[in-house]
């Protein structure tokens, strides 16, 4: 078997177009744009580059750019400082506090001053407990994305056996929840499960995202599986994600590139947040959070 790529780039144009189609009916409608702020603390340039492609993404899909670029020696204090002003900022309908902070700073009681009506990143403690009761709410972006991708070609997800190797706040966890409210049968593995391999064998719908370059080989996947790799490493060999992508192929079904895969669809995703956002801060809103 050689497996099919999922080409992310394609199904991203396709929710980039909706989502400019959707700002623009939200601007005739109120007469301003969706906005939405970036916040970067320092100057890692791995976060410039994803900064500066979401900046890019959303001007082209006629959303505001508020961008804020903080020094890297900025304190808790002056962070939250611009957290609020933006949270107060009616033009602004999402933000997003860039990740990780400079000197492996924790950022949770930063993000927590995002009202969840902006949290586009789907971070906040409301927003979590939003997704966890399948209420409307806005999700993190690229679980949300690796759903949508799924989805494009019709991947059967209720019923299906589905392994997420990784349980990160940002990915690993809300990635199982939208599988469960799937109907998948969703088994979470992370670095302390034992036998790794005869978990992830299980899986019709693999979900690599554990954020180890390599980690998942042929004697992981079941022959037919989808495998979906979240991983991005830049190593001297490239870009890499969690997959051995060229062994895996044969043995999987369907394959998802790094690059290519749900790189854009993070991008994408985030996009729609935003006007999602929009919508449901405006009112008379026909906001469709999901
Ligand atoms: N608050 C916050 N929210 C995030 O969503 C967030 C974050 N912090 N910190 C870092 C990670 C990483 N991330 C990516 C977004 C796009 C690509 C992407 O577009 N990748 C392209 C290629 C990128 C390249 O060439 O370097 C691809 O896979 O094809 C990758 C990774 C969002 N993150």
């Amino acid at each position: 078997m050689t497996a099919e790529l999922m080409d992310g780039r394609v199904v991203a144009k396709s929710v980039r177009a909706e989502t400019a189609r959707r700002a623009t009916a939200f601007r005739e409608r109120t007469g301003t744009a969706p906005g939405l702020a970036t916040v970067l603390v320092g100057e890692d340039p791995a976060s410039k580059v994803y900064v500066a492609n979401k900046r890019k993404s959303a001007t082209a899909a006629g959303i505001a750019d508020f961008h804020r670029q903080l020094p890297e020696t900025s304190g808790e204090e002056e962070i939250a400082e611009v957290l609020e002003t933006l949270a107060a900022d009616p033009a602004v309908s999402g933000i997003l506090l860039q990740l990780p902070l400079p000197g492996g700073a924790d950022p949770g009681d930063l993000i927590e001053l995002i009202p969840a009506t902006k949290d586009v990143d789907g971070l906040t403690t409301a927003s979590q407990g939003l997704l966890a009761r399948n209420q409307p709410g806005l999700r993190p972006c690229t679980p949300s994305g690796v759903v949508r991708l799924l989805q494009e070609p019709g991947i059967p997800l209720t019923g299906a056996e589905a392994v997420v190797v990784g349980r990160s706040e940002l990915v690993g966890r809300p990635m199982a929840q939208l599988l469960l409210h799937e109907d998948a049968t969703v088994t979470m593995a992370h670095s302390r499960t034992r036998n790794l391999a005869d978990v992830t064998r299980r899986a019709d719908v693999l979900i690599a995202a554990a954020g180890v370059p390599g980690l998942i080989g042929p004697q992981h996947v079941k022959e037919g599986a989808t495998v979906v790799d979240v991983g991005i490493h830049r190593t001297a060999a490239g870009l890499v994600g969690d997959v051995r992508t060229t062994e895996v192929a044969g043995r999987a079904s369907r394959l998802t590139p790094v690059p290519g895969g749900v790189g854009p669809m993070t991008i994408a995703m985030l996009l729609a947040n935003t006007v999602t956002a929009a919508e449901m801060q405006y009112p008379d809103s026909t906001a469709e959070g999901r």
